[in-house]
């Protein structure tokens, strides 16, 4: 089978951004981070999860801080809020409702997470296009409380086949399925040094990889035994091959 390909060419600008992939956007409720403008524009669906409506409407405006606020708002119009809707203020609601979002109301359902729900909403929108070609973009999904960073994770586990970035300010994590050659393309302008490999849902019994100042060759790893954290990417291409499904990580830099 094919190598699967990865790389944080989304935080480059447009014009230095290879066109391999499309890009979806969904907005947490916590703050938003100064490259989420980059990441709208790079983006040809965007989705707010409930009280990230919120973030979007309060902190947009704050990133452009010479503009208009009002200006600002009408530039970052969600196509969907999605959420159980116990987040997201009436005002905010009705300001997109009013510039043609659509309100997703599931506020019948409390036993899945509002970045669930939307990634449910992108599988859906997007069921007529190739979606190993998308990659969906969650910003506000680390640094925050842990059960829903937790959550956040889970609903990678969750949707293993779809391409989902999870992003804080300074990390992203995405999944890498088993039983795949992966090639992580580092661009040292924008990701790394420091990074992560991490078994999740189950052990693996066999990991190998290049391109990391401690390689892994065949190794075991499990929660109370061996994962791999406060690594460094030492090569352009880092590979990876394991038994069970990892998590990625790799640090952003500050971005100016
Ligand atoms: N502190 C946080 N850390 C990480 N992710 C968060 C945090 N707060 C919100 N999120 C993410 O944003 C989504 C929407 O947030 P929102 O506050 O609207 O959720 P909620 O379901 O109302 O949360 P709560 O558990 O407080 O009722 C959540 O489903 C979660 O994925
Ligand atoms: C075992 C169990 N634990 C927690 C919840 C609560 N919960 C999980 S997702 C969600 C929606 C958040 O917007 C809520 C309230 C549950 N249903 N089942």
């Amino acid at each position: 089978m094919d190598a699967m390909h990865h790389s944080a060419a989304f935080l480059l600008p447009s014009h230095l951004r290879p066109s391999s992939h499309s890009y979806a956007l969904v907005v947490l409720n916590q703050r938003l981070p100064e490259f989420a403008p980059l990441l709208w524009n790079h983006a040809c669906v965007r989705v707010c999860a409930d009280g990230g409506a919120n973030r979007l409407f309060d902190e947009m405006p704050r990133l452009f801080p010479d503009e208009e606020a009002s200006l600002v708002r009408s530039r970052y119009i969600p196509d969907a809020i999605k959420g159980d809707m116990d987040s997201v203020r009436t005002g905010v609601l009705e300001f997109y409702k009013g510039l043609g979002t659509k309100i997703v109301d599931e506020s019948h359902d409390q036993d899945t997470t509002d970045l669930h729900k939307c990634i449910i909403y992108l599988r859906d929108f997007t069921s007529g296009l190739d979606q190993s070609n998308l990659c969906i973009l969650v910003v506000g999904a680390l640094g925050g409380r842990f059960d829903h960073e937790v959550g956040n994770i889970n609903v990678l586990c969750r949707f293993p086949n779809m391409r989902i970035t999870l992003l804080s300010d300074d990390c992203l994590i995405h999944l890498l399925p088993k039983n795949r050659r992966h090639e992580i393309h580092i661009l040292p302008k924008v990701a790394g040094p420091h990074c992560g490999l991490i078994p999740i849902g189950m052990p693996s019994r066999s990991t190998t990889t290049t391109g990391l100042q401690w390689n892994l060759s065949d190794t075991e790893m499990k929660f109370g035994g061996l994962i791999s954290t406060s690594n460094i990417v030492k090569d352009d291409t880092v590979m990876v091959h394991s038994d069970a499904d990892l998590l990625w990580t790799i640090s952003i830099k500050k971005f100016t």
